[in-house]
């Protein structure tokens, strides 16, 4: 589900102690407010949420989606909080490393909490989660206030999430990707990606068994409507540091094609002609009831007319992921919804118009572990308070809001029905749904639908698809239905009928229409890795710590023109279908608006070719020539006197850039590419020979590539850069690694830990994951380019690594002394 505003985000102050209250927003009911007044309360905005709703169990209990005698445990489930849930980024340096930590340390440690009467659940792994990557802790905020064991791990979760080491995700939305069965060599389109979540774990995938120093041969393209939301996306994403993503900014449902024409089709060397997927991940806006344990705010908006007016624009967007598919792909279409409306009745609409092009797959043996329920094969529609059991139950003027598409049969409406009358009683809101009120369907006498209705019978095998529901396994609801492409799907008059209802004006979560793309606000209501620290929500950071570890080497002393940043300008984001002209300056010193294509306001794709810049980062850091370096180099600056930053893209992710361009620029695109390459622009920066640095992000990549500016440290001094980040040459412990960092050319070095203690042999060729880190030879001293909270896990880890060998040669103390504190401006 999507929307907009962080009014969804249940905000945890744990240090407050509050616990099950929701944020107001401005526009929430006033009159509470005025009643706190009268009541003589202080009112901080901040109130219980109600965990019940009327309408919600009237609509699930006749849809039949669990048995009666479920019904108590399933609402118990849904008023209860969720449980954390993480995965451990299996392509992380560490990643064994984090494991064994959980294994040995946390997991020990909190059971013998609980032997100690603190009654703390153990923490542990997901049992359908492969290899033991996705784990489950479920501690209240008090219980963390009280024990330093689950406040340590609580640290522990805040950093290496911060990195990429962790993601912090809903354990049910983790269930999507894995039955997409996605390759390394895979091209993915995830069509409604924001924040991320999903996204990450599809480049987990992809990155499966890459070696160093290597890349996967395919590539994830993730899209989403919203910019504010593309923001959190990008976010999330870079700390994967990938070379093989392309964010992209478009309505799922005309995401654009992208095709050689002929004339370029027969001279072109690039190895696509078209671009299409080998999977598809299709996780649409939804009502979103699905997860009701951790925006509990939903019991509370929670109407029919939600799911109806979703509909239409979930099978528009399955279609476009489908037309998208290679013939013999995989798409899983799924929904944080339990409505039948938003999910089988949306895979029974694009079964009839696929007409046996596409199949439902029986995914029954796969993931045996994992709770689920077959897809339900009968449903009514509910609107305006009535029950419709099939399409000639809905009065003609509701018709072009509910459609035969939400009913079982998929029937086309007849010419006249029982129900036409003109029931103008009961005026219509913007969501279709007519008296309602908070949630509460008032029924109108004259309106009361026949008792009884028998709801239609899907022919089609919808048994299938998965339901998640909350009381199998303690998780959030989930819907996923997986499909395979087994031919061209038929012509698009077939399978793009006009939609009735107005889907693209709809907002993904609260099914308000929404205005124009550029206003589109902020929502963290789908942020699937709910903070559950209290720490508040997911916030973006674009600024670059690494910059400011060098003394005068900072974001504020570019100047305005050159904001190449990989990320949207979401004020000035507007089609434009004319190319325009190049960016320039105005009198101000701002930037004027950039142009990629035919789309204003994001920064161009540019691939970045000056041999001369070029040439001096090879023969700078000596790069080898069987590295794939030219032709992969990007920026997002027109003005390339200004470039700040380089960034790197693989092989896919060049072809996929070739053909866009060739095929005129249909791709508007947010982020892409890993950034490899800063420009230093202190003082001391523009005197060294290379003026651009190798970025953390890139190093993993480049450093197997590179023969020059690289030393080693023995464990003593690498620990003593990370903890001090700038020490003097006198200062290093080991004064044959002090004499060889001078002899560095002054600008970007590497300095990686040399396991074997003494720090003699200078070779990669034993270390297949060497210890690396981005640092400055200065004039007098070594500066780490890396930012702090890089610097404190990696700190950790050198010392658990290398504990038994590492004995200081120094005190600390005497360091202290000697070693200054604040990193030295050589
Ligand atoms: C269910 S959320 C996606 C969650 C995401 N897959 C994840 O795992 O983090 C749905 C997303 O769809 C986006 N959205 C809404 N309407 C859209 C449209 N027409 N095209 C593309 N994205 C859309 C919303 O902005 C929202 O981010």
């Amino acid at each position: 589900m999507g929307g907009r505003g962080r009014s969804r985000t249940q905000r945890k102050h744990f240090r407050q102690g509050r616990e099950n209250v929701w944020k107001r927003t401005k526009s929430d009911d006033s009159a509470a407010a005025a009643t706190d007044d009268a009541n003589g309360k202080t009112n901080q905005g901040w109130e219980p949420f109600a965990t019940q709703n009327p309408g919600f169990d009237e609509y699930y209990k006749e849809q039949e989606i669990v048995s009666p005698e479920e019904w108590d445990s399933f609402i118990e489930y849904l008023r209860k909080p969720l449980p954390a849930a993480f995965r451990i980024n299996s392509s992380c340096q560490f990643y064994l490393d984090i494991l064994l930590q959980l294994e040995n340390d946390f997991m020990k440690s909190i059971q013998a909490e609980d032997a100690d009467g603190f009654e703390v659940d153990p923490i542990k792994p997901l049992p359908w989660y492969p290899d033991n990557l996705a784990w489950q802790s479920n501690f209240s905020r008090n219980q963390l206030r009280k024990s330093q064991t689950l406040e340590r791990f609580h640290e522990f979760l805040k950093l290496e999430n911060e990195i990429g080491n962790i993601t912090r995700q809903e354990a049910v939305s983790m269930v999507p990707p894995l039955f997409l069965d996605v390759r390394p060599d895979h091209f993915v389109l995830d069509m409604c990606a924001a924040p991320g979540s999903k996204t990450f774990q599809l480049l987990e995938m992809i990155y499966n068994l890459t070696e160093p120093g290597t890349l996967p041969s395919g590539m994830i393209i993730a899209n989403d409507l919203d910019v504010q939301r593309c923001n959190l996306l990008i976010h999330q994403t870079k700390r994967m540091c990938t070379a093989n993503l392309i964010v992209t900014n478009h309505e799922a449902q005309h995401f654009p094609s992208c095709q050689l024409h002929r004339h370029h089709s027969e001279n072109s060397q690039i190895g696509i002609r078209q671009l299409e997927f080998d999977r598809v991940l299709c996780d649409v806006p939804c009502s979103g009831d699905g997860t009701l344990r951790k925006a509990p705010d939903i019991w509370r908006k929670w109407n029919a007319g939600n799911g109806n007016g979703l509909h239409c624009l979930q099978v528009q967007i399955a279609m476009r992921g489908l037309a998208l598919l290679k013939v013999g792909g995989r798409m899983v279409y799924s929904t944080c919804s339990m409505n039948p409306v938003e999910n089988e009745a949306v895979v029974a609409e694009i079964l009839r118009r696929c007409g046996g092009t596409v199949e439902l797959v029986d995914v029954s043996t796969e993931l045996p572990q994992l709770a689920r329920r077959p897809g339900v094969k009968k449903w009514k529609v509910r609107d305006k308070g009535q029950w419709l059991a099939s399409c000639n139950d809905v009065p003609k003027y509701r018709r072009t809001v509910i459609t035969p598409g939400m009913f079982p049969s998929g029937k086309l409406f007849e010419e006249t029905s029982e129900h036409d009358i003109e029931a103008s009683n009961g005026k219509t809101n913007e969501n279709g749904d007519a008296n309602s009120e908070n949630g509460v369907q008032l029924m109108d006498e004259s309106l009361a639908p026949p008792q009884n209705l028998e709801a239609e019978v899907s022919t089609l095998p919808l048994e299938r698809c998965m339901r998640i529901v909350p009381h199998d396994q303690n998780s959030g609801a989930f819907f996923i239905a997986v499909l395979h492409k087994i031919a061209p799907l038929p012509a698009p008059a077939a399978t793009e009928k006009k939609p009735t209802s107005l889907p693209e004006k709809i907002d993904s979560n609260t099914t308000q229409p929404i205005k124009e793309l550029d206003e589109v606000k902020e929502d963290n209501s789908n942020v699937d890795d709910i903070d559950l620290s209290g720490e508040g929500d997911v916030q973006i950071s674009e600024a670059n710590p690494d910059a400011d570890l060098l003394t005068g080497v900072g974001e504020e002393e570019e100047v305005p023109l050159d904001n190449d940043e990989n990320s949207i300008n979401e004020e000035n984001v507007k089609k434009e279908t004319k190319p325009s002209a190049d960016v320039k300056k105005t009198a101000s010193g701002k930037r004027k608006l950039q142009i990629q294509g035919r789309w204003r306001g994001v920064d161009p794709v540019i691939f970045y070719k000056d041999e001369s810049v070029v040439g001096k980062i090879i023969d700078f850091y000596g790069i080898k020539e069987s590295f794939p370096f030219k032709g992969h180099l990007i920026t997002r600056n027109n003005d390339m006197n200004h470039v700040k930053r380089i960034y790197y893209v693989s092989n896919s992710v060049k072809e996929a850039l070739e053909l866009n361009f060739l095929a005129g620029q249909n791709l508007k695109i947010a982020s892409v590419g890993m950034k490899m390459f800063e420009r230093q622009t202190s003082k001391e920066g523009t005197s060294a020979p290379c003026l651009f640095r190798i970025s953390s992000e890139g190093l993993p990549l480049i450093l197997p590539h590179i023969t020059k500016q690289i030393i080693y440290a023995s464990a003593v001094d690498f620990k003593h850069l990370l903890k001090y980040k700038s020490i003097k040459f006198s200062d290093f412990v080991n004064q044959e690694f002090a004499d060889k960092a001078m002899k560095l050319m002054l600008g970007c070095c590497v300095v990686i830990l040399n396991r074997e203690n003494g720090g003699s042999s200078d070779s990669l060729q034993e270390d297949t994951k060497p210890i690396a880190i981005g640092c400055w030879r200065g004039r007098t001293n070594v500066s780490v380019m890396v930012t702090a909270l890089d610097c404190q896990e990696l700190l950790e880890r050198v010392s658990t690594l290398v504990s038994a060998e590492a004995k200081p040669e120094v005190s600390e103390i005497e360091l202290d002394n000697t070693i200054n504190e604040a990193p030295a401006n050589s």
